[in-house]
């Protein structure tokens, strides 16, 4: 799994990315945007809107059986974005309805390719309705659905700028709906200022107030239709916007409001759900939030120990372990060691830089440096810059977080003498690091 990917929803098929050399045998059409390496690696050219759209079709085809037509000058829609998005939805709907229930849905704004209908019909059989304002999307959605014989579940509507978002009638009952709207404000038209969004028309990407404006015109007809629509959600391009529009559905008395981030590739987006019905519970999905929780959990660890060679006894371990600590630049502070005469040597260790690896090429480069500085000062012996000297304090500020703690004891059980490393804290991978090293010198 990439790291990447790693924040992709669980149940998402492309947390294992397709496999492109696979993919550039089956479809010969895929060769022309896939470049070979000299180690036969096959890399993808993302940035060509022509590639991704192949991309788009083939997985759309390969992966759920769907014959889809993305038009030319349309956004390209990213699969696995819009299927985190759809999970997440699926996984409001596990926590809520039995999963023989049939589940009704509309998508507001769904283009030309009607991605999110077509991947809901076909994967979770949801019936759904999807709106646009454009008129050759609205020809184009059609066709598609067409093409996959799914009538049956889905239902296009053309509808106008100044009608409602939500097509819903007197009556009427949806389970949810959702939205991926036009993100940025038409005064940032050409302005570049988010290289990672699908390129598409300007009415698909953009709209007089940006996202929050849109989606603040569904939280404002949520408000009157309240229950009519059980479970509403849109996609939201920018992160910044989640506040602005949590408060706004705190302010109109919604029942329970969640978000998601959905991360994919380069590209993160964000989504946020609200009901007015109370007994419908929400749950955000932050799989970021999540791994970092996790992290912290795995702060306490048990000791990490190795016993030392005979040939050292109590007093020569203990000065070699001193000298070795200090040569590596840590931060020490001896702890007591409670009466236990066994524990000859008890400290909470702080690491600020990593000094124990590679440790022969940093001395050589050192002693190369201290070489080209004794030689600068002797050409111009009283001329140290103020900017070296700024650099020199700003790397000291940047040292200021450790990257590792540690409790680090030295103890003696019948004839052995044993190095503990316990409470690890910060970087394992430099703590573990710095474990072996000591090992290496001492066994
Ligand atoms: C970012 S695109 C999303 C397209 C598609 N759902 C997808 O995810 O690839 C936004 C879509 O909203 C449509 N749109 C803009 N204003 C709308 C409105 N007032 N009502 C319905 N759709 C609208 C645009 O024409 C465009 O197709």
């Amino acid at each position: 799994m990439s790291t990447t990917n790693r924040f992709m929803h669980p149940r998402n098929m492309y947390r294992t990315p397709p496999d492109f050399k696979q993919l550039a045998a089956e479809y010969p059409e895929f060769k022309k945007y896939s470049v070979t390496g000299l180690n036969g690696k096959i890399t993808f050219d993302f940035k060509n809107q022509e590639a991704l759209r192949l991309l788009s079709t083939i997985l759309l085809k390969k992966d759920f059986d769907l014959d889809v037509e993305l038009p030319v000058g349309k956004l390209v829609p990213t699969v696995p974005l819009r299927l985190n998005y759809l999970l997440w939805i699926e996984d409001l709907f596990n926590l809520n309805y039995d999963s023989k229930k049939k589940i009704k849905g509309i998508d507001i704004g769904t283009g030309a390719s009607c991605i999110y209908p077509l991947l809901a019909a076909k994967k979770f059989q949801w019936s759904m309705v999807g709106t646009d304002i454009n008129k050759d999307s609205i020809k184009n959605a059609t066709k598609n659905i067409e093409k996959n014989n799914l009538q049956h579940l889905i239902r296009v509507l053309e509808v106008s700028e100044w009608d409602s978002l939500l097509p819903v009638a007197a009556n009427d009952h949806y389970d949810f709906c959702m939205c991926n709207p036009p993100f940025h404000k038409f005064s940032n038209l050409n302005s570049d200022d988010d290289s990672n969004s699908d390129k598409g028309v300007n009415c698909e990407m953009y709209t007089v107030g940006g996202e929050v404006e849109f989606i603040q015109k569904i939280i404002q007809e949520s408000e009157t239709l309240k229950n009519s629509i059980s479970i509403y959600t849109s996609m939201v391009g920018y992160k910044s916007s989640l506040g602005l529009l949590k408060n706004k559905l705190k302010a109109i008395g919604a029942c329970a409001i969640a978000k998601a981030g959905f991360f994919q590739g380069q590209t993160a987006r964000w989504g946020i759900a609200w009901t007015f019905q109370p007994d419908i519970k929400l749950k955000d999905f932050m799989p970021n939030k999540e791994f970092q929780k996790m992290k912290s959990q795995v702060k306490l660890r048990p000791p990490v120990s190795f016993n030392i060679s005979d040939s050292y006894d109590s007093s020569t371990a203990l000065a070699k372990l001193t000298k070795l600590l200090a040569d590596l630049k840590m931060s020490i502070s001896l702890l007591k060691s409670e009466k236990d005469e066994n524990i000859l040597f008890q400290a909470d260790i702080k690491a600020y830089e990593n000094t124990w690896t590679h440790q022969r090429r940093k001395r050589r480069m050192e002693q190369k440096s201290n070489d080209n500085k004794r030689q600068k000062t002797n050409d111009n012996l009283s001329n140290e810059s103020d900017d070296e000297k700024v650099e020199q304090n700003l790397e000291t500020s940047a040292n200021i977080n450790a990257l590792f703690a540690a409790t680090l004891v030295l103890r003696k059980t019948d004839d052995t003498l044993w190095i503990d490393m316990l409470h690890l804290d910060g970087n394992r991978d430099n703590s573990y690091q710095l474990f072996q090293f000591l090992k290496n010198r001492f066994v």
